[in-house]
Order: structure tokens, then sequence, then C-alpha cells
């Protein structure tokens, strides 16, 4: 029975668990994911300091024309020395401590910038251009939850506090693995009936964009003994992806192998186009998934099926691509009964998203991914979408969001 197209994600999904977590030097944690709650050390500001590079002085002494005594001066770095005096001023650089005394800092173009003395220009309010201890952030706040994806500000946060290391979830190491007689490395010598292995780059390269450990095992061919060598090498992974072998030929032997290698299978076909042969199963808990030979089913089943565990194995908590809506450009027309995955160029008009095909969907055609940005996820029981139809849509890059037709 083959799987809904939901059922099969969620079941996926619910047999993934985050891996445990490992200790990363800080800059290396950059794109991973926090595996335990962080809590402030200290304040942050941890002291109190001037925010404006002028005068720190007691605000009950501003007023315009007001001529105080400067009676010293302060860098960043510098000590919270001299006290401020009544009637007297201390020059002060932007992060310098606030000495005993001042309550505020009047910045040095609000004044005539005076060295032994200055005049003031206007009056202050106690606390004005002052970063107060323990403003932004205070000792033992809980300020990064387990599960977030480490940002450069997040970085910074950590630095801020002392950390050098920071621990987060492992990345899961992906062994790949092609499957079939007809193909050969890329780089070598073809003759006319080999198809060059395209399938474990482009896994690859997608498993790395996730941010996960590519392991190349190359090509297996369609026998027991080559696929059992390959496939026990996988099983030592942390998720194993192989490519071609799972449909209906006689010489699909992949799940054959791999059942008696003891993966437990839980489906292998998917009401969807492409990707229908798409199988899952468990090696303990080492998820394996056996995607359609085709260039262009290959990632999208690993888009749609494959990514999500991967993000979820690195610990995110949002593994699915955002679901938008685009209004159809031109008429789309599809059998009843799969979900279709339509390869479309997303665009934006008046700030609303277009989708229009992007090209021959056959199977066969890589060169229409070249030209997609997105794919419309069509329902399995439609059949005829009309033009400014709305349909849902998953765009690849996000952050390169379609710019204005
Ligand atoms: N009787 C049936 N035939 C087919 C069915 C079906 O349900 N019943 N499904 C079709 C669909 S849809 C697809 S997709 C393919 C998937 O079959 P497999 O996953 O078993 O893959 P193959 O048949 O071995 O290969 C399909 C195609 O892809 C090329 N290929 C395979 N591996 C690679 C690779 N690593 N790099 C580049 N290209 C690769 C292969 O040479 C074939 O051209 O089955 C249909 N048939
Ligand atoms: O399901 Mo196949 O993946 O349509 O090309």
């Amino acid at each position: 029975m083959p799987q809904s197209f939901e059922n099969a994600r969620a079941l996926i999904l619910a047999h993934i668990a985050p891996l445990t977590g490992e200790t990363v030097p800080l800059l290396d944690a950059v794109g991973r994911v926090l595996e335990r709650e962080f809590a402030a050390p200290y304040d942050l500001p941890r002291f109190a300091n001037s925010a404006m590079d002028g005068y720190a002085l007691r605000a009950a002494d501003a007023r315009p024309g007001a001529r105080l005594r400067v009676t010293g001066y302060i860098p960043a770095g510098g000590r919270a020395e001299p006290a401020v005096a009544v009637g007297c001023a201390v020059r002060i650089m932007t992060g310098a401590p606030i000495p005993p005394g001042g309550d505020t800092v009047i910045p040095v173009e609000e004044t005539d910038g005076g060295l032994a003395e200055v005049v003031l220009q206007g009056s202050a309010t106690p606390g004005d251009h002052i970063r107060r201890r323990g403003e932004d952030i205070s000792t033992g706040s809980l300020v990064l939850a387990a599960g977030t994806l480490l940002r450069p500000a997040e970085i910074s946060l950590l630095a801020s506090c002392g950390r050098t290391r920071v621990s987060v979830h492992r990345r899961p190491k992906v062994a790949i693995l092609s499957t079939g007689d007809e193909l050969v490395e890329p780089g070598t010598e073809l003759s006319p009936e080999t198809i060059v292995d395209s399938n474990s780059w482009a896994l690859a390269a997608a498993v790395r964009e996730v941010g996960a450990e590519p392991a190349l095992l190359g090509i297996a061919r369609d026998n027991h003994a080559s696929l059992r060598e390959k496939l026990r090498l996988g099983l030592t992974a942390d998720a194993l992806i192989t490519s071609a072998g799972v449909s209906a030929g006689d010489r699909d032997l992949v799940r054959e192998v791999l059942e008696e290698l003891g993966v437990r299978p839980l489906f292998w076909k998917i009401d969807i186009k492409p990707g229908r042969p798409t199988a899952f199963g468990l090696a303990g808990k080492i998820p394996v998934f056996s995607l359609p030979g085709n260039p262009v089913s290959s990632l999208l089943t690993f888009d749609t099926f494959v990514r999500p565990a991967l993000l979820k194995m690195l610990g995110h908590r949002q593994v699915l691509r955002p679901l938008l809506q685009a209004t159809l450009q031109a008429p789309v027309a599809k059998k009843a009964g799969r979900v279709h995955f339509l390869r479309v160029r997303v665009g934006r008009v008046n700030g609303h998203l277009t989708a229009i095909s992007a090209g021959d969907q056959n199977t066969g055609i890589l060169s229409t991914l070249l030209h997609a940005n997105g794919v419309a996820v069509l329902p399995a029981e439609r059949e005829n979408f009309a033009a400014g139809e709305t349909v849902d849509i998953h765009l690849f890059e996000p952050e390169l969001a379609p710019a204005e037709a």
C-alpha cells in the first residue's frame, strides 16, 4: 500500500531523534543548534558605562551655559576615577565605566569640548547616555533555549559571556550510495550505454547544504554481493541514502538486501509524483532512505523527506520548509491520485508571489530543476488548476526571495 505524502513524512519524522551533543570551538558552532539552554554567567553590560564620547557629571549641575571644571579623563578600558564632584565633570569615552558621583553623560557635541573647563549647551536627566549594568541581560537569565540555531548574534552573546567552546548537536554522518550496473563515476571514460552517476554528488551536495556530513560510498552494482558490501558499510553511518533500485524492475534489489541486513521496512511507495518508488526503513535507530534513481526524483524526494529528517537530527525545531501561497500564472493539469511536485519559477508582482511551471515536468528533465526556484505542491485529488488560482509552494532558497517581476 503506498503511503500518502503526509503520512510518509510524519512517519519518517516520528522515527527520527536529534543526535547527542558535542563540544566544539565557538566559531565552529555557527549554523549549528545549541544542545542545552544557556544562562548568562554575569550581567551584560558588566558595569555601568558611557554610551557616548563626552562628559560624565551630575545631572543637577547641567544647565544651558553652565561652566564645569574638568577633573579627569576616562578612556574605554580606563578605571572609573576620579569621582565626579559637585560642579565638576570628567571627560569620558564610549564604553568607559561611569565614575562614582556621575549620573549622566553629556555628548561632546552638546558642549564646547573644553579640556580644563567645559561649557554646557543644555540640561540633562539622570541616566542619559548611560548603559546600566545588566540592562541588556541579567545574571542567570536563560538567554538561549536548547534548540537555538546559533547565528552570529548568538555567537556574539556566547563570546560576551566568555565562552570559547559550546555544546551543539552532533552533525549526522550520512552515507550515500548509488546503485546500478549502468553507472560510472564522473570523469571516467564513457561508453554509449553508460550513465554518469550524478545522484551521489547531488545528494552529497544537498546533505552538505543542510549542514550534515556526506560520506560517499560510490556505486553498488545490481547484485547481492556488491549491494551487501556497500550497504553494510552504509549502515555504520548515522543515516543512509541510496538511489535507484527500488522500483518494479527485476534487478531492483536494494530493498531485498536491506531487509537481509536487518533493515525494518516502514514503507516503499508514496503517492507522489515524482518519487513514487521512495522507501524508508530503520536499522535500529539508523534511518535508511531509498530514493528513486531519476536524478530529478532523487533530489525532490531528498528535499521533501530526507532534508527535514536530517534537520531534526541536527537539533533544528523548524524542519519543514515554510508553506507559502502563490498565484498560478498559467493553467496546470495533472491526473488525480497523487500529490504532484511541480517545479516552478516563483516571482513577485506587487508584493504577491506568482508561480509558473519551470519547464517540461518529465522526471527525466533535470534542466527544469535548474530553472526552478521552488515547487508547487498540488493536492492528490485535484486535476485542473486555472490561471489565477492560488497554490501552495515551497521556495528552495527563501532568503533569495524572488525579485519583483
Ligand atoms: N514498472 C515500473 N517501472 C517504473 C516505475 C514503476 O513504478 N513501475 N517507476 C518509474 C519511476 S517513477 C522511477 S522514478 C524509476 C525509479 O526507479 P529506480 O529508483 O529503481 O531507479 P532505476 O530504474 O535504476 O533508474 C531510473 C533512472 O535513473 C537513472 N539513474 C539511476 N541512478 C542514477 C545515478 N546515481 N545518477 C544518475 N542517474 C541515475 C537510471 O539510469 C535510470 O535512467 O522507475 C520507473 N520505472
Ligand atoms: O516517481 Mo518517478 O520518481 O516519477 O520519476
